[in-house]
């Protein structure tokens, strides 16, 4: 190995946090009505799922109580001083309060983050830290997570329905467990307002607030306030921004639904941007529904046939989480537990070969 190539990659590169010339498209993310017929609901869940890996959910029954008190904490925890925020840092693990970085591998966006572990426990341990009446903050958060959970578990049995899995439990069970691994985050990008002078009137500067990534989990419960910024790519190089819509949840497929679909459901590469001419915040509150760490991660059998042979191999949620997060926030993960076909086998040879010769 040449020293220049152990430079690369000794050296952590910061991720870009403009945003140039990029090609955006608009279109119009499937709506999913759970006040239609269950089998017309099942249709769309799985055409949406199939096509795009996102879908907004409507007439969904979280109360809208539980959406409201959950909101007006978060956005009190985010009005506070810095230096009181700050005693929220995440620490070792990365819950608690972030500001710019995400994750440990020098990813940075223009976000102010609060991270829970969305089991009970964890939750009263988390708000003990960041709030003067803790059990207000403990109560509004277990509430919310409680409702999206049991929302994840109606979305993921339609869906096992919708493929005709025997099972209609086989992935919402996961989510279910006591030692679920599931998280919550609430997401704060700031205005990013520019200086409006005469260098720069008219301008529209975007930044990226979470850059590109999918989410590894098994199903992600997104619900943000009424400014967007959130993008996703069905096609490489294009955006497609979505409408925010505040009294409905956006729900997309994770890595591991991907891998439990056997490749059937997309999870979706997303981000957020932020642009100067907003004049609010947005903040989103994303569950991401996991299972405990020990978790199986294998398609049932009836989504392997002959002509769809099994597309990944095998895993532990806990090996794909030491992948994820030995990763930055872009990488794909979901390629490294790919099965060899023979083309791909014949590929990784040559360039291992092609990587020792240089
Ligand atoms: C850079 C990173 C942040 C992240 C862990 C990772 O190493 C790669 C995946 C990232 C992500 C994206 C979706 C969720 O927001 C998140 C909580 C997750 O599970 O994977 C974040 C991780 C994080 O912020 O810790
Ligand atoms: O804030 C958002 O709207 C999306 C954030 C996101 O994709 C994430 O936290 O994984
Ligand atoms: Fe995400």
């Amino acid at each position: 190995m040449k020293p220049k190539d152990i430079f690369v990659k000794d050296m952590v590169v910061p991720s870009p946090t403009s945003v140039q010339n990029e090609n955006v498209q608009h279109i119009d993310l499937p709506i999913v009505d759970l006040a239609c017929e269950r089998s017309m609901v099942i249709k769309q869940i799985v055409k949406a799922s199939e096509e795009f890996g996102f879908f907004n959910v409507i007439n969904h029954d979280v109360p809208h109580e539980i959406i409201a008190k959950m909101e007006e904490a978060g956005f009190d925890f985010f009005a506070k001083p810095v230096d009181q925020k700050k005693v929220a840092m995440a620490a070792g693990d990365s819950f608690g309060y972030g500001s710019k970085n995400i994750g440990i591998n020098g990813d940075m966006g223009e976000v102010e983050y609060l991270l829970f572990n969305a089991s009970v426990p964890a939750i009263a341990q988390l708000s003990k830290t960041i709030s003067n009446v803790p059990s207000n903050l403990r109560s509004s958060v277990s509430a919310y997570t409680d409702a999206v959970r049991k929302l994840a578990c109606e979305i993921l049995e339609l869906m096992a329905e919708g493929i005709g899995v025997p099972n209609k439990f086989c992935f919402s069970r996961f989510i279910k467990e006591v030692d679920s691994d599931s998280l919550l985050r609430l997401n704060h990008y700031p205005h990013n307002i520019t200086n409006n002078n005469n260098n720069n009137k008219g301008c529209n500067h975007t930044k990226v607030g979470f850059g590109e990534h999918s989410d590894p989990q098994i199903l992600t419960i997104l619900r943000s306030n009424d400014v967007g910024g959130l993008q996703i790519s069905l096609q490489d190089g294009v955006w497609n921004p979505v409408i925010p819509d505040p009294s409905a949840f956006c729900v997309n497929v994770g890595d591991l639904l991907e891998v439990m679909t056997n490749g059937r459901f997309l999870s979706v590469r997303h981000r957020v941007v932020t642009h100067s001419y907003k004049k609010k915040c947005r903040m989103s509150m994303a569950y991401f529904g996991a299972p405990p760490l020990h978790a199986c991660i294998i398609a049932p059998p009836i989504m392997v046939t002959q002509e769809r042979p099994s597309l990944f191999r095998p895993f532990t949620w806990s090996e794909y989480k030491k992948v994820t997060y030995s990763l930055r926030l872009g990488d794909s993960r979901i390629n490294l537990f790919r099965n060899c076909t023979q083309v791909q086998c014949k590929r990784q040879v040559w360039n291992e070969e092609f990587i020792f010769e240089q």
